[in-house]
């Protein structure tokens, strides 16, 4: 069974015992055909909080955080809540602009041909004025915050510069609860500086939440209110970042989170066999009509 852990903040316990931020309450989920990613699952984040989302590869982050942004029904409208809402039944709080979901890259999902990044010779101009009933004056400090050439074609930039204007788009709502998996990844120094102030600002001025899911550590010591550790779609650990006693003892966020994962227990059913004749049934070729190829070696 999956840790009960709670990451209230305090400030957000003036609605009734609700933190009106964050909460998952027994939830399952699996991806089909598979074992259930998370089992009896609980987390419970404050309004206010800047939380961040760490884990190894393949631990549930990104999971979780689609999770909440609504982007899978799981259970019923008690178990995943955001802003007291159910964060896939109330579909106004993601077209409302309340919840702001960024991550993975631009794109979209068409039919079978799954997720299929955004192409085309749109200007940074159209994309960021075609939102409508955005407040000028948020819109004209998030362009000069990250940096934004209004005459940017799409297709000719480059992925860092694409990214600033995927991240400006999504913010032009003054957002209640933001999820951001890695989009920081592409961004310059500077630029990642000055965003994770403006998200700290949000969060101090307007009582915002961000739940960030990260592998880059710098500088993050002092951003953020608590952290939530997944390992294996279970809930490690779930606290106030000056309550890690590790913290109080170790150079930096870095080497403690490293330590963690260095000491993760890795299951049975993820170590290769070294068996010749399992080796040959669990090819990946085995059952499939493709062979292995030398022309694989395309996509090194
Ligand atoms: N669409 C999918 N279908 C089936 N399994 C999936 C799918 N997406 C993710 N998984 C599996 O779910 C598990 C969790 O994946 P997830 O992407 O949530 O991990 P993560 O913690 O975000 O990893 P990373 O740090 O690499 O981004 C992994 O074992 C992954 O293989």
């Amino acid at each position: 069974m999956a840790e009960q852990a709670c990451c209230r903040s305090g400030e957000g316990k003036e609605n009734g015992g609700d933190s009106q931020g964050i909460t998952v309450c027994g939830m399952q989920f699996a991806y089909e055909l598979q074992h259930p990613l998370f089992f009896d699952f609980n987390l419970d984040i404050a309004r206010g909080s800047r939380c961040l989302l760490v884990g190894a590869n393949g631990s549930g982050k990104t999971t979780l955080l689609k999770i909440l942004a609504g982007k899978h029904m799981v259970g019923g409208r008690e178990v995943v809540r955001v802003l007291n809402r159910s964060a896939f039944h109330d579909t106004q709080l993601v077209c409302g602009g309340d919840l702001a979901y960024l991550g993975g890259s631009w794109s979209k999902t068409i039919g079978s041909a799954g997720e299929v990044p955004l192409q085309g010779d749109f200007s940074a101009e159209h994309m960021i004025f075609g939102v409508e009933g955005i407040d000028p004056v948020r819109r004209d400090k998030l362009i000069e915050l990250l940096d934004i050439d209004l005459q940017w074609r799409m297709h000719k930039v480059s992925d860092g510069q694409r990214r600033r204007v995927q991240i400006c788009m999504g913010l032009l709502h003054p957002f209640q609860v933001l999820l951001l998996d890695e989009v920081t990844v592409d961004l310059d120094v500077v630029a990642r500086m000055d965003l994770l102030d403006f998200f700290k600002e949000e969060c101090e001025q307007r009582g915002a939440t961000v739940v960030y899911a990260t592998h880059i550590f710098d500088g993050l010591e002092t951003w953020a209110t608590h952290l939530a550790y997944i390992q294996d779609g279970q809930l490690k650990r779930s606290e106030k970042l000056t309550e890690i006693n590790e913290l109080k003892s170790s150079e930096n966020l870095l080497s403690v989170v490293e330590a963690w994962l260095r000491s993760e227990t890795k299951c049975e059913k993820k170590k290769p066999s070294n068996s010749p004749a399992q080796v040959q049934k669990s090819s990946p070729f085995g059952t499939s009509p493709f062979m292995s190829s030398r022309h694989m070696a395309y996509y090194r």
